[in-house]
């Protein structure tokens, strides 16, 4: 069956490897028959992301390190000469210095504020004020990943957890400027899953254990749950939802106790 997104083209910012969550909503909007288009921050991650894209038709895949306006202006053009148009991004991109996700928040740096800020949070205003102009007249939709760090005290998530929560606000922001050109902006706001980016965060495994213990759903979140949820997002089925943080956590944070 022509899947609910037939015709429509995403353009994915995120994918690090195959447990990227970024990969997995990738792999959701390509079963529902979207066209992608693949980045990747810098050439070490060339080799595993093109055989991923490839490897489900994609033959876009472009370099694009975010901290660089210039990476992100030729991504742009590129997908604006390649295709007629843009309809979804998908926005899966954060990074801290580690340091900055183990010592007490007190100590953060305005050095490692500004990268964490700039890399996790600015990154989604920037590629969706560009994504917009392709998007004219097709009713795009922009989805980013956030986590309940945002809203509560995780401990050592420190400065991840604000640039979070300036990027649920900026998801609001833009939903305002964009709606009424038909642009949606939402987050998906995921429990934890093991990824590159949780990998080397100390006492991240006991944290996937006690949230699949505590989560209302008894386990923790696949990463095909997190994919679709952006399908559902992006798709006329949540037509009428944009500036929403929608929690995709095995219910984990309606729990006080
Ligand atoms: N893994 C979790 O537990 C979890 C939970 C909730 C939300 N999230 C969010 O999901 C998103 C994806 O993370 P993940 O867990 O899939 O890990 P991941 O490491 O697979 O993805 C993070 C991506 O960010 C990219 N990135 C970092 N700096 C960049 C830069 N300067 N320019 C361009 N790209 C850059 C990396 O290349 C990588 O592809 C992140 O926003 C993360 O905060 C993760
Ligand atoms: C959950 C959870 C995560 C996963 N998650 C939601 C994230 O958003 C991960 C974000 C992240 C951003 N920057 C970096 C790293 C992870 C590790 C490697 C690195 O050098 N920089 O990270 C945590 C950090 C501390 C506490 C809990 C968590």
């Amino acid at each position: 069956m022509s899947g609910i997104l037939a015709g429509k083209k995403a353009l994915i910012f995120g994918v690090a490897n195959e447990r990227s969550i970024a990969w997995a909503v990738a792999r959701e909007l390509h079963a529902q028959g979207a066209e992608l288009a693949f980045t990747y921050a810098g050439e070490i991650l060339e080799k595993r992301v093109r055989p991923l894209a490839e490897g489900i038709g994609s033959t876009l895949v472009l370099p694009c390190d975010v901290t660089r306006d210039e990476e992100i202006e030729a991504v742009f053009e590129t997908v604006g000469r390649e295709w007629d148009g843009l309809d979804i991004l998908i926005h899966a991109i954060a990074y801290a210095k580690k340091e900055d996700l183990s010592q007490p928040y007190v100590q953060t740096g305005r050095e490692g504020f500004h990268t964490a800020l700039d890399i996790s949070s600015y990154s989604l205003v920037v590629l969706t004020r560009h994504a917009a102009r392709l998007m004219k007249g097709r009713d795009g939709a922009v989805v980013t990943l956030t986590y309940m760090g945002s809203e509560k005290v995780v401990p050592n998530y420190n400065v991840m957890g604000v640039a979070k929560a300036a990027l649920e606000a900026s998801v609001r922001y833009l939903a305002y400027d964009l709606g009424p050109e038909g642009i949606r902006v939402n987050a998906i706001s995921a429990g934890p899953v093991k990824t590159l980016a949780a990998a080397g965060i100390a006492g991240f495994r006991d944290m996937l254990r006690l949230a699949g213990e505590r989560a209302p759903l008894k386990r923790n979140v696949e990463p095909a749950e997190i994919g679709r949820t952006a399908v559902y997002l992006v798709s006329d089925m949540g037509s009428g939802v944009t500036g929403e943080t929608i929690h995709v956590d095995a219910g984990y944070n309606i729990m006080g106790m």
